[in-house]
C-alpha cells in the first residue's frame, strides 16, 4: 500500500475532489496560486532527485505546495523499500521521503501561520461583527418600541373600529328591521297593486285625458320655472337695491347723528346769543339812560351856563354903570366921601363876585367840556352796542332760520329713514319665515343616536339652509334664516329687531313661533326673564320700544302704549290679564263655549281690532310690562292646571298698540306689535288622542292650518283671503296682509326620536315661506297636503 503512494503523484485537491471521501473540500487549505502552479511545485517535490537539504529552498521557490490529510498520512506511513542491505537506495528514498516531510512540514508551518493570521483576521472581524450587532440591536430596540407605539395605536384604532363595527352592526340589524318592514309593507303594496290593476285599466282611459291636462300643466310649469328664474333675478337685483339703500339708510342715519349734534350745539349757540343780547339790550337800556341824564346834565349846564352869562353880563354893565356913575360922582367931588368909600366897597364886592363868577363859569365850561367828552363816548358806545345788537338780531334770525331746517331736515330725515327702513323691510318681504333649531337637551330620547339635522355650507345655502335627515331621506329646506342650536336668544332678536322698530314707526307686526311640543317656541317668544343673557324675543321688544321711544321724544314725539294678553283655547278667548281669575267652571263653560263673557272680536275702520271686555293696560314703563307679563304666565299656569293640560295646548297672544304724535310735525303713527307662541303642534296619527284631547288636538291643527291658508293667500296675492277660518287668524286679520309685517319662527328639535314631527313642522313652515326646495315642484302640492292631511 506505501507503494502504491510511493508511485502515485500527489494530487492536486481539484482532482482529488472525488476521492477524499468524507474530507470536505471546505476543510482543505487552499493557497492563492494556480492548480497549474501547484500541480508542478508538487510534481516537481515527487520527480525531482533532492539529495541535499539546501534543495528544500528551490523547492520553496517552485511555488507554494497543498497537502491533503491524506497525503500527509501516507506520507508519515511511507517507508524505504529498497533491499535490508541496499543502503543506498534506502539512504536516497529515505533522503526523498525527508525532503517530501520537509516540504510538507514547511507547508504545515505556512498553513499554520496563515490559521493564526485569519484567526486573528476572524477575530477582527468578529468584534465588529459583534459591534455591528450591538449597533444593530439598539436600532432593532428603538424599532420595536416604535413598532409597540404602533402596535398599541393600531390596538386603540381597533377598539374604535370594534365600537365603530359594533355601532354599524346595531344600524345594520335597524336596517335589517326596517328592510323587513319595508319587505312586509311591498307585500300589502303588492297585494293593493293587484286589486289596483284592475283599476288601472279604468284608470288608462282618464290617463288619456290627464296626459292632454298634464301637456299643459308641464307647459304651465315651464312658464313657471321661467317665472321663478326672473324672480330669482328680480331677488338678486332687489337684493343689491337693498345693499345701496342699506347704505343710504346709514348715510341717512350718520347725517342725522350729525345734523341732531349740530342742531344741539346751534340751540345751545342761539340759547347763549340770546342770552348776550339780553344783557346788551340792558346794556343798551343803560346807557340810553345815562345819555339821557347826561343831555338832561348838559341841558342844564348849559342854562346855568347861561345864567351865570346872564349874570356876568348883568353884573359887568352894572360895574360899568357903577363906574360911569363913579366918575360922574368923583366929578362932582362935592359927593360924600362915606358914599363913595360904600360905593368904593361895592365895587370889590361885585368884582370879586364877578370874578367868582368867573372862575365859576370855567369851570361849568371845563364840567360841560368833560361832560361833551362824556356824551361822545357814550354816543360811539350807544352805535357800538346797536350795531352788535342789530348783528346779534340778525345772527339770531339766521340762527332761527338754521334751526328751523334743521327741524324740518331732521323731519325729513326721520322720515326718510322710516321709508328706507320699511323699503329694506319690504325688499327682505313682508312675509318671512325663520328658522330655528334648539340644542339637543339631556332629556331627549335617541341622544346617542344619529344627527338628524344638517345645515349646508355653501355660500349660497349658508344661514339660510337646512337639511332633516328622516329613515336615510335627506329633506332640504330654505328659509329666509337659519338659526342652528349655538344661536343665542341676542342674534335672534337682532333680526327682528327691526321689526321692532316698524311697529314704532306705525306699521302693524306679527311674529309667531309654530313648532311641535318642547321644540322651544316659549324659550323663543319669552326665554327666561331673570337670567338676562336668555331674555327672550317678548321682553327684549319691549324694552327697545321702550329705549326707542324715549330717542325719540327728543324729536317731540309722545308715545301711549297699551297691552293685553289673551290665549286660544279650543277656539275660545280667555283674557290673562282679567282681575277677575276664571273659575274652573268658567273655564269649563268656556271650553264648551258657553262661558259667561262673551269676547266678541271687532274690527274698526282704521283696521284695529277690539275684542270686547278684553282687560287692556296703558303702560309706560318696563317695570309694569313685566308685572303683567307674569300676572299672565300665571293665569296661563291656573288654566293649564284646572284643565288638567300636560302642555302648552292654547296659543298666547301678546299684543302692544303704539299711538304716536308729534305736535312739531303734527305727524301721527299707529303701530302694532303682536308676539304670538303658537300652540305646540301635534299629529293626531301620533297623539292617540281620544275625547276630549282629540278635540284639542283637531282644534289646534285646524287654527294652524287656518294660518298657514292666510299667510299663503297672503304670500300669493288671492283675492279671497279666509281670515274667518279660525279665531286665531280672525283676531289679527288687520295685522296680517298690505304693508303689515309677518314674520314666523318654525322652532324644531334635533331628537333623533321626533325627526318625524320635526319635518312635518318643516313642511308647514315651508308652506308659510312658499320656497319649499328638494322637492321636485310638481310634487310639492302633494306633499304640502299629505302634510296636511296628516294634522287634519
Ligand atoms: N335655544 C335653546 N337653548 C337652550 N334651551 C332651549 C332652547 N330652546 C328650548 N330650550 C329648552 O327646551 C325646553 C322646551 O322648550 P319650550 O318650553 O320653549 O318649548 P315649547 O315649544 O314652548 O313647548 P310647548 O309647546 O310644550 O310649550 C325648555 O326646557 C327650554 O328651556
Amino acid at each position: 500500500m506505501a507503494s502504491r503512494n510511493q508511485n502515485r503523484p500527489p494530487r492536486s485537491p481539484n482532482s482529488k475532489k472525488e476521492g477524499l471521501g468524507s474530507i470536505s473540500f471546505d476543510k482543505r487549505r487552499k493557497v492563492e496560486t494556480q492548480g497549474t502552479g501547484r500541480r508542478q511545485a508538487f510534481s516537481a517535490v515527487n520527480k525531482q532527485d533532492i539529495t541535499t537539504t539546501s534543495d528544500v529552498g528551490s523547492i520553496e521557490e517552485c511555488g507554494k505546495v497543498d497537502f491533503t490529510k491524506d497525503e500527509v498520512l501516507a506520507l508519515l506511513s511511507e517507508r524505504a523499500k529498497a533491499g535490508k542491505f541496499d543502503t543506498k537506495a534506502k539512504i536516497e528514498q529515505m533522503t526523498d521521503i525527508i525532503k517530501r516531510l520537509k516540504v510538507c512540514v514547511r507547508w504545515f508551518q505556512q498553513v499554520d501561520e496563515t490559521h493564526v493570521q485569519e484567526k486573528e483576521n476572524f477575530k477582527v472581524s468578529l468584534e465588529s461583527a459583534e459591534q455591528k450587532y450591538n449597533h444593530k440591536e439598539l436600532e432593532a430596540k428603538t424599532k420595536e418600541e416604535e413598532l409597540q407605539a404602533t402596535i398599541s395605536n393600531l390596538e386603540e384604532n381597533v377598539v374604535s373600529l370594534h365600537d365603530m363595527l359594533a355601532k354599524e352592526e346595531s344600524s345594520k340589524q335597524d336596517a335589517i328591521e326596517c328592510h323587513r318592514r319595508e319587505k312586509e309593507c311591498r307585500v300589502a303594496a303588492e297585494k293593493v297593486q293587484d286589486s289596483l290593476g284592475e283599476e288601472l285599466d279604468k284608470v288608462k282611459e282618464e290617463k288619456m285625458t290627464a296626459n292632454q291636462k298634464v301637456t299643459s300643466l308641464e307647459d304651465m310649469y315651464k312658464r313657471l320655472q321661467e317665472y321663478n328664474t326672473s324672480l330669482q333675478q328680480y331677488n338678486t337685483k332687489l337684493q343689491t337695491d337693498l345693499e345701496i339703500v342699506r347704505a343710504a339708510l346709514t348715510r341717512a342715519e350718520k347725517e342725522k347723528a350729525s345734523i341732531v349734534e349740530n342742531l344741539s350745539t346751534l340751540r345751545g349757540h342761539s340759547k347763549s346769543l340770546q342770552d348776550q343780547l339780553a344783557t346788551s339790550r340792558v346794556l343798551q337800556d343803560d346807557a340810553i339812560k345815562q345819555k339821557d341824564s347826561l343831555l338832561s346834565e348838559v341841558t342844564n349846564l348849559r342854562n346855568e351856563l347861561q345864567q351865570v352869562r346872564d349874570d356876568r353880563d348883568r353884573q359887568v354893565e352894572q360895574s360899568r354903570n357903577l363906574t360911569e356913575e363913579i366918575g360922574k360922582y368923583q366929578e362932582n367931588v362935592g359927593k360924600s366921601s362915606q358914599e363913595l368909600e360904600s360905593l368904593i366897597a361895592k365895587s370889590g364886592s361885585l368884582e370879586e363876585t364877578c370874578s367868582l363868577q368867573t372862575e365859576r363859569i370855567s369851570m361849568l365850561e371845563q364840567q360841560l367840556a368833560i361832560a361833551n367828552e362824556k356824551q361822545k363816548i357814550a354816543d360811539a358806545s350807544v352805535s357800538l352796542t346797536r350795531t352788535e345788537f342789530e348783528g346779534q338780531k340778525h345772527l339770531l334770525c339766521e340762527l332761527q332760520n338754521r334751526l328751523a331746517d334743521m327741524e324740518h331736515q331732521l323731519c325729513e330725515g326721520e322720515l326718510l329713514r322710516k321709508k328706507l327702513h320699511n323699503t329694506i323691510l319690504e325688499l327682505k318681504g313682508n312675509i318671512r319665515v325663520f328658522c330655528r333649531v334648539r340644542p339637543l337637551l339631556p332629556d331627549d330620547g335617541g341622544r346617542h343616536e344619529a344627527t338628524v339635522i344638517a345645515y349646508p355650507t355653501s355660500t349660497e345655502a349658508q344661514g339660510r339652509s337646512v337639511d332633516l335627515v328622516q329613515s336615510g331621506n335627506k329633506h332640504p329646506f330654505t328659509f329666509d334664516k337659519v338659526f342652528n342650536h349655538d344661536a343665542s336668544q341676542e342674534e335672534v332678536f337682532f333680526e327682528i329687531s327691526q321689526l321692532v322698530q316698524s311697529a314704532l314707526d306705525g306699521y302693524k307686526v306679527c311674529i309667531f313661533a309654530y313648532g311641535q311640543t318642547g321644540s322651544g317656541k316659549t324659550y323663543t317668544m319669552m326665554g327666561r326673564p331673570e337670567r338676562p343673557e336668555q331674555k327672550g324675543l317678548i321682553p327684549r321688544s319691549l324694552e327697545q320700544i321702550f329705549q326707542a321711544s324715549q330717542a325719540l321724544g327728543a324729536q317731540g314725539w309722545k308715545y301711549k302704549m297699551q297691552v293685553s294678553m289673551l290665549e286660544i283655547y279650543n277656539e275660545t278667548i280667555r283674557d290673562l290679564l282679567s282681575s277677575n281669575r276664571t273659575t274652573s267652571m268658567e273655564l269649563v263653560r268656556a271650553d264648551s263655549g258657553t262661558s259667561g263673557k262673551q269676547y266678541t272680536i271687532t274690527h274698526d275702520v282704521n283696521g284695529h281690532t277690539h275684542v270686547s271686555d278684553l282687560t287692556i293696560f296703558d303702560v309706560s314703563s318696563i317695570g309694569k310690562i313685566s308685572s303683567l307679563l307674569q300676572q299672565a304666565a300665571q293665569s296661563r299656569s291656573v288654566g293649564k292646571t284646572q284643565m288638567n293640560e300636560q302642555s302648552s295646548r292654547s296659543h298666547f297672544v301678546f299684543t302692544m298698540r303704539i299711538s304716536g304724535v308729534n305736535e312739531s310735525t303734527e305727524q301721527q303713527v299707529q303701530g302694532v306689535l303682536n308676539l304670538i307662541d303658537l300652540a305646540g303642534s301635534e299629529r293626531l296619527s301620533k297623539s292617540g288622542a281620544t275625547g276630549d284631547r282629540l278635540k284639542e288636538t283637531q282644534a289646534i291643527n285646524k287654527s294652524l292650518s287656518a294660518l298657514s291658508d292666510v299667510i299663503f293667500a297672503l304670500a300669493k296675492k288671492e283675492d279671497h283671503v279666509p281670515f274667518r277660518n279660525s279665531k286665531l287668524t280672525y283676531l289679527l286679520q288687520p295685522c296680517l296682509g298690505g304693508d303689515s309685517k309677518t314674520l314666523m319662527f318654525v322652532n324644531i328639535s334635533p331628537d333623533p326620536s321626533s325627526a318625524g314631527e320635526s319635518l312635518c313642522s318643516l313642511r308647514f313652515a315651508a308652506r308659510v315661506n312658499a320656497c319649499e326646495i328638494g322637492i321636485p315642484r310638481r310634487q310639492t302640492s302633494q306633499k304640502l297636503l299629505d302634510s296636511r292631511l296628516s294634522y287634519g
